[in-house]
């Protein structure tokens, strides 16, 4: 660790729930994380589509990671907590006891995930309304946002779940209220997830029109009526018991939440970027574009002024970096789907072999497996005849089309570990592309992005940060701290604790530039071929349905 500060350190702790982990950080006053945990959580499919999760076990998750963290610390040092999380819909019953979200009734199941498509038809219905509130997400409502899980409820539980509820929350905000007791919302998931508007507050004849008209009625008291920007202090702080379960002092401030793409926001997009060479050095902080990358990946773009986009979310006023408008592309499946690609090879008991063998992950084995078979030609070369679409989950952005699916072009009669190696890249390469194909939407509607900012699990690849580097033609910035996202709930504490005055300054002080990676200038034309390959492939998968559904 380092020391040489003359003062006594502060730490803060932050804590973030991705969709399959709940890590913890204790991160000092300059942004150096000291120690990490992280703990699985459940999840169940109980059928295709929907994804479904417990609130109970994700909140011992984060008490067992809290607790690890802060062993052998002074308690008094724990200046702050800061809280991020997918957005997924946390549903409890006026007790705020968990309610189930399924057919079979099973209460411990009270979260719809955020990557769960039930309510295709609900999201649907809303967006044939055409209301206003859509220009602000893009134009089109995602089947991910928490409006049309609602309408779901109502229409498929009434009895058991919808009648009985109490309390809706957005998966950050429920973590706050069990730390604090407090049920304020932060800003942050409200705007981006629920139609609410920083300026305007909710919308009552959106949701009278989408048939929810309940929460107009009771002054939206189930999904929150009151809301505070990410950062504030809530309330007198930890609770007495939720201090004990976390294994912290009772009072220590907490902070209005994030969600888990924004706090990897905070933890790069505001980093001092001198003596690095790059051209976002002499730009504003607008040039850049945070990449959070898990799961899902989640293009995280500022701006002065609202940028409509269509098909990316936002405008979101405040809804990341106070003051500023977010917009919000993204991919819905990117690390779920190498995983989903590789697992179900021919082949993967071999690299699992393989890699268990030399101590590795099996994706540092597979880079170095492409790396053996390239032989003299760039690695991003070996799939000149192998081309992927990756919309296995739909498409979020630029297209916010639910329907397009995944496409292969280039399969041959082979299972070998050079077959999974090839398909991998390229699978590394379409989500790649899929971003270049976002940036590029972002920049015709306004957005001006010179630098990519990513973090996140997909990061720790460096075939993936090359691809992306190679394939936006873009410099992209790693983090000092491979944990952004981390680092970013610990912001939110250190702003709850007041020891920065604004989220911008704990942002300039704690978020650091850790490695440049430059994108190779010279396969500039070989990936621009591809990328031509690549958006083919969707106007090709759209004839397709086209001559399906015709008569
Ligand atoms: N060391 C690593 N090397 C390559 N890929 C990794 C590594 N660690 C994680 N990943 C990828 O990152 C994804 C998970 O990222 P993470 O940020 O942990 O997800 P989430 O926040 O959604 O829980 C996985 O799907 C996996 O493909
Ligand atoms: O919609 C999102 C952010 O607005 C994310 O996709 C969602 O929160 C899941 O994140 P992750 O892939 O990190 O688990």
């Amino acid at each position: 660790t380092m020391s040489g500060e003359e003062e006594p350190r502060s730490y803060y702790v932050g804590v973030d729930v991705g969709t399959g982990s709940v890590r913890a950080a204790l991160v000092d006053q300059r942004g150096v994380l000291l120690a990490f945990a992280d703990q699985p959580i459940k999840k169940w499919e109980p059928q295709f589509n929907h994804h479904e999760q417990s609130s109970e076990d994700i909140w011992a998750a984060c008490c067992v990671v809290t607790k690890k963290v802060v062993q052998g610390i002074d308690l008094n040092q724990i200046r702050g907590l800061g809280f991020d999380a997918t957005c997924s819909l946390v549903v409890l019953d006026k007790q705020f006891r968990p309610l189930p979200v399924n057919h079979e009734g099973d209460s411990h199941r009270n979260v719809i995930m955020w990557l769960d498509h039930r309510a295709v038809s609900q999201v649907h219905r809303i967006n044939e309304t055409k209301h206003s509130v859509l220009q602000y997400v893009g134009g089109v409502m995602s089947v991910e946002m928490q409006a049309p899980k609602l309408l779901w409820l109502k229409e498929n539980l009434r009895e058991t779940c919808w009648d009985k509820a109490g309390h809706f929350f957005d998966l950050p905000d429920f973590l706050s209220w069990k730390a604090t007791g407090v049920t304020a919302r932060s800003l942050c998931s409200l705007v981006c997830k629920w139609t609410y508007s920083a300026e305007k507050g909710w919308d009552d004849s959106f949701w009278k029109m989408i048939g929810l008209e309940d929460f107009v009625a009771d002054n939206y008291n189930k999904i929150g009526n009151q809301v505070l920007p990410p950062g504030t202090s809530l309330g007198s702080g930890l609770t007495p018991e939720a201090a004990k379960e976390l294994g912290l002092r009772p009072g220590v401030p907490v902070a209005a939440s994030l969600i888990d793409a924004h706090a990897g926001g905070l933890g790069v997009i505001g980093a001092d970027v001198r003596g690095h060479g790059l051209i976002c050095e002499g730009q504003p902080v607008t040039s850049r574009l945070a990449v959070i990358c898990g799961t899902s990946s989640c293009h995280m773009g500022i701006s002065k002024d609202p940028i409509f986009v269509p098909g990316v979310w936002g405008p979101y006023f405040s809804a990341m970096v106070p003051g500023f408008w977010l917009n919000e592309g993204g991919q819905s499946v990117t690390g779920k789907l190498i995983d989903h690609l590789v697992q179900g090879h021919p082949a993967f008991p071999e690299l699992q072999a393989k890699a268990t063998a030399r101590c590795q992950s099996i994706y540092a084995y597979l880079n170095s497996h492409l790396d053996l078979i390239k032989k003299t030609e760039p690695v991003g070369f070996l799939t000149v005849d192998l081309h992927v679409w990756p919309d296995f989950h739909g498409n979020r952005s630029p297209l916010a089309d639910l329907t397009l699916k995944g496409m292969v072009t280039g399969l041959k009669l082979s299972q070998d570990l050079d077959d999974l190696a090839i398909l991998y890249l390229a699978t590394v390469q379409a989500i790649a592309f899929g971003t270049r194909f976002i940036i590029e939407a972002m920049e015709a509607a306004g957005h001006s992005i010179s630098t990519l900012f990513l973090c996140g699990g997909l990061s720790k690849n460096p075939l993936f940060v090359q691809m992306h580097a190679d394939i936006t033609g873009m410099s992209v910035v790693l983090s000092q701290e491979v944990e952004s996202v981390l680092v970013g709930a610990a912001i939110l504490g250190a702003c709850a604790s007041g020891d920065f005055t604004s989220v911008q300054e704990a942002m300039a002080r704690m978020s650091k530039v850790g490695k440049v990676v430059f994108p190779r200038l010279e396969d500039k034309k070989y990936y621009d071929k591809k990328y031509q390959v690549f958006l083919k492939l969707v106007e090709h998968q759209k004839e397709y349905s086209a001559i399906m559904s015709g008569d």
